[in-house]
């Protein structure tokens, strides 16, 4: 049984890959954060700018077996695209690896998908993801220490980029953490870029989504 808060077609917001269009698959429930206010302060993750409780948002549910929610799935890519490009799954949450398995990424295959996970990193991942994004949470500690980019919301004084500059991805990003509700104003933006600036192994990741008023 998978339970899903909501899919959505939409253009990644974040990092590498940035304005790619994909099916998001938000899995509910976190295991950092209960997704309830009065827990925010006492989490583990504390910034999350996210609503993953329940199964109530838009083509949320649940669903009993892994076809079933690939199926759910497919037929949010747009079908009018044909061979024009290839189907793009993110599996993202909450925390996605708290549900997500092989089977459900062999059936998103079988349907002709590439398959990308926005991940904690606390947990480890079943085999087949093609396209692997971890962002370190705070005192969590850190399961995973290879993957395609990591993506750290920045600043985490539990979380400074130097403790994970030297694992194993390809790219590294800081993404300014949005406070809601003053957002980016006052210092976050300024000072991810400093830091980028000051040390350009790391990039950049602005949440395009947000600017560009999408899902
Ligand atoms: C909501 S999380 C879900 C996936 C997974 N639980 C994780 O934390 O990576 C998706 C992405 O949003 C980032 N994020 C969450 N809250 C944020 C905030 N307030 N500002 C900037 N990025 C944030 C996370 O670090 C993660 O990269
Ligand atoms: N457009 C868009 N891009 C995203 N990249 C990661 C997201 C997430 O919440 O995991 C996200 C999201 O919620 N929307
Ligand atoms: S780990 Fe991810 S989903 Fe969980 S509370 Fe933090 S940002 Fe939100
Ligand atoms: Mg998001």
């Amino acid at each position: 049984m998978y339970s899903v808060k909501e899919a959505f077609y939409s253009l990644q917001g974040e990092g590498a890959r940035a304005g790619r269009a994909g099916v998001f698959c938000r899995f509910s429930g976190c295991n950092l954060w209960s997704g309830r206010e009065r827990d925010r302060a006492s989490s583990l993750c504390r910034f999350c700018d996210t609503d993953f409780v329940g199964i109530d948002g838009q083509n949320g549910g649940r669903f009993a077996t892994a076809d079933a929610l690939a199926e759910h799935l497919a037929a949010l890519w747009p079908s009018s695209l044909g061979e024009a490009a290839t189907p793009y799954v993110i599996f993202t949450g909450g925390e996605p690896l708290l549900q997500l398995d092989g089977t459900l990424i062999d059936v998103m295959h079988d349907h002709g998908f590439e398959v990308a996970v926005e991940t904690n990193g606390t947990l480890p991942p079943p085999a087949g993801i093609d396209w692997l994004c971890v962002s370190p949470k705070g005192q969590a500690p850190l399961a995973l220490h290879q993957g395609n980019e990591l993506k750290l919301v920045y600043p985490q004084p539990d979380a400074m980029p130097q403790r994970f500059s030297a694992l194993d991805f390809e790219h590294f990003f800081l993404q300014p953490m949005d406070r809601q509700p003053q957002g980016l104003e006052g210092t976050t933006l300024a000072e991810t870029v400093d830091y980028c600036l000051t040390h350009p192994q790391w990039r950049l990741s602005m949440q395009l989504h947000k600017l560009a008023g999408i899902d």
